[in-house]
């Protein structure tokens, strides 16, 4: 399902974040992305949903290989691919209900069809009743999971987590591992890049360890494996 052909990505400061990366992860499996700060975890990320582009390599999701799609086609690609950030990135002007809402609008989905969907989504999250408040009034994992309600509302057939827990106290962490879980569980494929030491060696997934941009470690329970 996405697949990485000896990719190689150097930033234009000439920075080597990348260096000669094959891998494999197939539908519906829940992958850790860890290693030290500065290893290459986020640009390994954003080469899956185009953020950035590889300097060398392919890189497929299921069978489109997505360094070579033209950047008209990019919109079509990331409804296929829902993103979390450490930071939320909800629009603060808009409530909950409309944050989702959104993603739909701007592929012109009917107002009912919305509604249906972003309450779909606010049930997964648990989040139903919160549907008309605002960002600011909301906790960090709350907005952590209106986050996660946006990024699956499309239906998205993997599911990227930058750091998801980063800003989050550790019971909220743990709640917010309940909500990818359930996900997984769903059918959705999850990456995601962690410094969570605590949840990688408990909750057991397989995990990739990347250091100075290649991957050194490929376990299908693995552990952390680093101090903290
Ligand atoms: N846009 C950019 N331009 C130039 N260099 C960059 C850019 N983004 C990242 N880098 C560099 O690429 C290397 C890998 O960075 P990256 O953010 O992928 O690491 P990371 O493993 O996600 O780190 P962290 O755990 O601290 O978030 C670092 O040396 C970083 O400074």
């Amino acid at each position: 399902m996405i697949e990485m052909k000896d990719v190689w990505k150097a930033y234009p400061n000439n920075v080597k974040a990348i260096n000669g990366i094959n891998f494999q992860v197939d539908k519906g499996e829940f992958v850790y992305i860890v290693g030290p700060s500065g290893a290459g975890k986020s640009t390994f990320i954003k080469l899956i949903y185009r953020e950035e582009k590889p300097s060398k390599g392919e890189i497929f999701v299921d069978n489109t290989n997505i360094a070579k799609i033209k950047e008209r086609h990019v919109p079509f690609l990331r409804r296929r691919i829902g993103v979390v950030f450490q930071d939320f990135r909800l629009l603060q002007q808009l409530n909950v209900y409309e944050n989702i809402a959104y993603a739909l609008e701007v592929i012109e989905e009917e107002r009912d069809v919305i509604k249906r969907k972003v309450m779909d989504v606010l049930d997964i999250v648990q989040l139903k009743n919160k549907a008309r408040a605002f960002p600011s009034e909301l906790s960090g994992g709350e907005q952590q999971r209106v986050a996660i309600a946006r990024a699956i509302v499309n239906q998205p057939e993997v599911l990227i987590a930058d750091e998801p827990t980063g800003n989050l106290d550790p019971e909220t962490a743990w709640e917010i591992m309940d909500v990818l879980d359930e996900i997984n569980h769903r059918g959705t494929t999850i990456l995601m890049a962690t410094h969570n030491k605590d949840i990688v060696n408990t909750i057991k997934k397989r995990v990739i360890a990347i250091e100075s941009g290649r991957i050194v470690r490929d376990e299908v329970r693995g552990n952390y494996g680093y101090e903290t």
